[in-house]
């Protein structure tokens, strides 16, 4: 491990006051000191590294021109504001980042004043910092508002809707889009090629003149059609047409590395903006990290690292994960059904959907972060015959909720939803988790909720999602490595609706819905060696529920606990739901539900979350001597 870098002028600033405090000269050095430290940072803790070194100068620039907190910045994703929390208060625990009990990998309000607005999931800026100008207008106060927001999370609809609302009200935000060129993949669509354009046909401009130039043209007051054509006519303005259309002051593209091109911006627009403004600043993601640079990802998302070699730690897995059985799964059904196709939201790598593509490009559908669009994108598909897979993580799939409901489940049609990332994914904590896909899917009527118990079990679900055309079908699974089990050859189809019994017993019933099945047999060790014969069923259904396994469980033990990483409202709620009306309860079955607790958990190891939920083994053998009255017995795990 290397010793934290040397970073004399840096050690002196640890607030935007004292930054404020620096002459323009200073800010160079500055920026290659918090670039230092930040990169030694990640490379002890892990997290997000390219966004925060692109975005360093424009952190830097824009503490320094405004007055924050009392203006207020928001970063867009959260992801890039590592250099921000150095230069807030939070450098003394910047290497705690995205640790247990350590400082969040995103902006929250929770954790600092300087973070007016949380964020994790993409291209919310615009619409909160709109909402905190006009606060400011109703309030009759002096604050600047900015949101920084990149071009990947420019693919948004929401950021769209928030332009189109911003220039109606010629409210007095200043959008900076911080075009590097890339999303967590390289991005898609015909906006980011516009924003190519935009960027690239063009010099950057000689922004002391064109400082000065601004000055005259940004207030309330000033016809902006008027201006744009003395601009355009002068040369001062360059293409913007689509964001002047919508009624901003479209400033770019301006070199987002150069303090030379920012300051002066940045102080023309916070002494003269009135209405909307948005500045296009151009920058490279990794900046300044050569291993960075260099990578085909920027080094997007890390693991611990080497810093002088780049070189990132690896942790030799027991198993394959259950992205990678998904993707190769679905190639493998997709080989035999050319009506499978497959769409995901910006998430090629993390969904694993990049192996489809690289087999059948022309069948794999990157589509931007836009999940409500990629939901009813693939109801069109479903609807002319096709068996599209919208392959989305439980967490973003929350966006594309009505386009679940409506445009999906109302109709019937068939399209699959693999759902990565179910249940708690650790460092990226609460904003990350997938919690609720259970309850919000199996309430809605005619769908088909999965959930995979193990690998093999996911193989399943992939072909029996495939070859089910009666109505939408999802399917969970989560992040990380499967269980090591035997693996088929192919997957079976299995029959809707219809759970399985893992090990019989006599006294106690764990019926486990998706991966908590191997900590239900570890606690059934743990039963069964107390004298409390223990079985365990593996739900796969949490709708259609399996009746019928359900009812046998009931009546013939005399304890039923319900487990699921998930929220509640969930399977447990089915089974409650299902035991209530038909009687079940009415004869003294002792049952508990095994849910997430209804708290914001925080980042830690998943295995740890687990056990801070009561979702392990322990926590499940705790459960059933609690619900018999006994205290737990010496030698049982807990
Ligand atoms: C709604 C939503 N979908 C997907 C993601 C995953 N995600 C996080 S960052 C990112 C790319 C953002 O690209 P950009 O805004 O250009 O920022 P950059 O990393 O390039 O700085 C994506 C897809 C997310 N956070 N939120
Ligand atoms: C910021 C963001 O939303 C993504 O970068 C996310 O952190 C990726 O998560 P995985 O590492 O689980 O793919
Ligand atoms: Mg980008």
């Amino acid at each position: 491990m290397t010793q934290p870098p040397k970073t004399p002028l840096l050690d002196k600033v640890a607030y935007p006051a004292d930054l404020r405090k620096l002459e323009d000269r200073d800010l160079p050095q500055l920026a290659r000191e918090v670039r230092d430290e930040m990169i030694d940072a990640v490379s002890r803790t892990g997290g997000h590294l390219g966004a925060g070194l692109g975005v360093v100068e424009l952190t830097i620039a824009i503490h320094s021109v405004f007055n924050t907190p009392e203006d207020r910045l928001i970063f867009d994703v959260g992801h890039q504001c590592y250099p921000h929390k150095i230069l807030t208060g939070r450098r003394d625990r910047i290497r705690t980042l995205r640790q247990e009990g350590g400082l969040s990998g995103f902006t929250r309000r929770a954790e600092s004043e300087y973070d007016p607005f949380g964020a994790a999931h993409s291209s919310t800026s615009i619409s909160a910092g709109l909402g905190m100008a006009v606060a400011s207008e109703l309030d009759k106060t002096d604050r600047r508002v900015i949101a920084v927001i990149g071009d990947g999370a420019m693919s948004a609809g929401m950021a769209y809707e928030a332009l189109n609302n911003a220039g109606a009200l010629d409210a007095r935000l200043i959008v900076i889009l911080n075009d590097n060129d890339m999303s967590i993949a390289p991005p898609t669509g015909a906006m980011s090629a516009y924003l190519a354009r935009l960027a690239s046909g063009r010099t950057y401009m000689g922004f002391r003149d064109f400082g000065k130039k601004l000055t005259a043209y940004l207030g309330k007051n000033v016809d902006r059609a008027i201006t744009r054509a003395v601009e355009h006519a002068r040369g001062y303005v360059t293409g913007g047409t689509m964001f002047e259309e919508m009624g901003f002051y479209h400033i770019g593209p301006i070199d987002g590395h150069s303090f030379e091109h920012l300051l002066p911006v940045l102080r023309n627009v916070r002494d003269h903006a009135e209405g909307p403004v948005l500045i296009h600043v151009v920058t490279q993601k990794g900046k300044g990290y050569a291993p960075a640079e260099a990578a085909a990802d920027k080094y997007h998302g890390v693991n611990k690292f080497d810093v002088i070699t780049g070189t990132q730690a690896k942790v030799k897995p027991n198993a394959p994960s259950y992205t990678s059985v998904f993707a190769e799964t679905l190639v493998q059904e997709a080989e035999l059904d050319d009506k499978i196709v497959g769409i995901t939201a910006a998430m090629p790598n993390g969904t694993g959907l990049d192996k489809l593509a690289s087999v059948f490009p022309s069948r794999c559908f990157d589509v931007g972060i836009a999940e409500q669009h990629a939901v009813t994108f693939a109801a069109g598909l479903a609807a002319e015959g096709f068996k599209p897979f919208a392959a989305l993580y439980s967490t973003f799939l929350q966006r594309a909720y009505d386009q679940v409901v409506h445009d999906v489940a109302i109709q019937g049609l068939p399209v699959r939803f693999p759902i990565d990332r179910a249940g708690f994914v650790g460092a990226d904590g609460p904003t990350h988790a997938g919690s609720f896909d259970t309850t919000f899917l199996a309430t809605l009527p005619g769908f088909v909720v999965m959930a995979a118990a193990d690998e093999a079990e996911l193989k399943h679900m992939v072909r029996t999602a495939a070859a089910y055309d009666a109505g939408p079908i999802s399917f969970r699974y989560p992040r990380g490595e499967g269980v090591g089990v035997e693996m088929p050859v192919r997957g079976e189809i299995l029959q809707i609706g219809k759970g399985r019994v893992v090990k019989e017993g006599a006294k106690v019933a764990l019926l486990s819905f998706g991966t908590r099945l191997a900590d239900c047999l570890l606690a059934a060790e743990d039963l069964d060696a107390a004298g409390l014969s223990t079985t365990v069923a593996d739900a796969r259904f949490a709708k259609p529920l399996d009746h019928e396994l359900i009812r046998q469980l009931a009546r013939h033990h005399e304890i039923l606990i319900t487990v699921e990483e998930g929220a509640v409202g969930g399977f447990g709620s089915q089974v409650m739901q299902f035991l209530a009306m038909d009687g079940l309860l009415d004869n003294g079955l002792k049952i508990r539900s095994l849910v997430m607790p209804d708290v914001w958990m925080e980042q830690a190891k998943p295995e740890v979350m687990n056990a801070h939920a009561g979702l392990d083994r322990a926590g499940i053998v705790s459960t059933v001597f609690k619900a018999l009255g006994r205290g737990l017995a010496v030698g049982v795990a807990g």
